[in-house]
């Protein structure tokens, strides 16, 4: 099977969407973003990004500084949305702008843009950004040699592993904080593996050879994985297509299963020490999938439901043994200190949901409205955290 067919022409497939999804506010919201560089090595350690409160650079002065270091208000309810694009790490006609256009137009032009309650100060969207990262080989798009990488020209072969990748959002992410300094008031998103490097984030794990500062990062308030990958052993596993999956995970990992499963999302039994609520509100998780997913099956999906509900389950049985540590100590006059003891080995605090989308794999983010819809449901759960 070709896994780079059908999908490499997302403007061609306007036709097909029907009158819900009008090809000019695409183009439109192409226009509203601007690509910047998270870093200087690689012309793919990029990104896309909106600021609706912010004039657009306008074509005498597109690099004009504009007020966007200082923009971010220190507002709880600000937060910002930052998307990771698919393609099994190394498909290069999946991109950080035609991947995100689709549900950045949706935002825009539906009501999921208005206040999401009666709250006089409502969760809101404050900054889009869509990540570009290195990515691996693909035998089906052959590079001819680049030229040599200068310090003015940045190398643009593809030929990534890993920790390249989850090394470039962490890097990204830092210096998105540094400069408009969200902290961790953001809703990271991501379709297929960029729903695994979203997850990756949380994992919070010291990948070999990322910097000392990419590690300072703070991991986001919401995941929303979309038809993501969380367990890459199992993906290999399957019966259909066996050979080409493994070529793309092998092209990214390298090709020993003790590395497939340190970095698969559904593997990690770490979440409670790696991403846990800032005090004042739980992470929150949208696992949003469909059953009609012909590259990424539902089996996927379930694997880090099991992973999720587990840790979650640990930690109610951790409160549960708490509060009974609290009624013994308050029965036996304890010192305050000691209940605090038991503190810190439970499970995780988080919230999840697991929802149920429609639309074949690609068809998901050429389209827009699901992913869009899966991003509204975790507005929706912060709110209500
Ligand atoms: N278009 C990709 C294939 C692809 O994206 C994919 C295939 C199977 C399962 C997941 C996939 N993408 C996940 O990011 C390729 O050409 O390799």
């Amino acid at each position: 099977m070709a896994l780079s067919d059908n999908h490499n022409q997302p403007t061609s497939l306007s036709n097909e969407r029907g009158s819900h999804s009008p090809v000019k506010s695409e183009a439109l919201t192409s226009n509203l973003l601007t690509q910047r560089q998270y870093a200087t090595d690689h012309i793919l350690q990029s990104y896309q990004v909106y600021i609706p409160s912010l004039p657009l650079p306008t074509s005498e002065a597109p690099n004009l500084t504009r007020t966007e270091d200082s923009d971010s208000s220190n507002n709880d309810n600000k937060i910002w949305l930052i998307f990771i694009h698919g393609g099994a790490w190394r498909d290069p006609t999946i991109t950080a702008l035609n991947s995100f256009v689709p549900t950045l137009s949706h935002f825009l032009t539906s009501p999921l843009q208005q206040p999401l309650s009666t709250d006089s100060d409502p969760i809101s969207i404050t900054g889009y950004i869509s990540l570009s990262y290195r990515l691996s080989r693909h035998p089906a798009h052959p590079q001819t040699p680049p030229l040599p990488t200068t310090p003015d020209r940045p190398s643009s072969l593809r030929n990534a592993t890993h920790p390249d990748h989850i090394s470039d959002i962490l890097s990204a992410l830092g210096f998105l904080q540094r400069k408009h300094a969200f902290g961790n008031r953001y809703i990271l998103a991501g379709h297929s593996c960029g729903g695994t490097l979203a997850w990756q984030v949380a994992m919070s794990r010291a990948w070999a050879r990322t910097d000392v500062f990419e590690q300072d990062v703070k991991p986001p308030l919401a995941i929303v994985s979309v038809c993501a990958i969380y367990d890459l052993p199992l993906l290999v596993r399957r019966d259909k297509d066996a050979e080409a999956y493994r070529d793309f995970v092998v092209a990214a990992f390298g090709d020993e299963e003790e590395v497939w499963k340190g970095v698969s999302p559904a593997r990690w039994d770490g979440y409670n020490r790696s991403w846990h609520g800032d005090g004042r509100r739980k992470p929150v998780a949208v696992l949003a999938h469909s059953r009609e997913d012909e590259l990424v099956e539902w089996e996927q999906v379930e694997g880090m439901e099991r992973c999720l509900s587990m840790q979650q389950q640990q930690q109610q049985q951790q409160q549960q043994q708490q509060q009974r540590g609290k009624r013994r100590n308050n029965a036996e006059h304890e010192q305050e200190g000691e209940e605090k003891e038991e503190v810190g080995q439970g499970g995780w605090d988080g919230d999840f949901r697991v929802l149920e989308i429609e639309g074949r794999h690609n068809e998901i983010w050429q389209k827009g409205e699901e992913t869009a819809r899966a991003i509204k449901v975790a507005l929706d759960m912060l709110s209500k955290s």
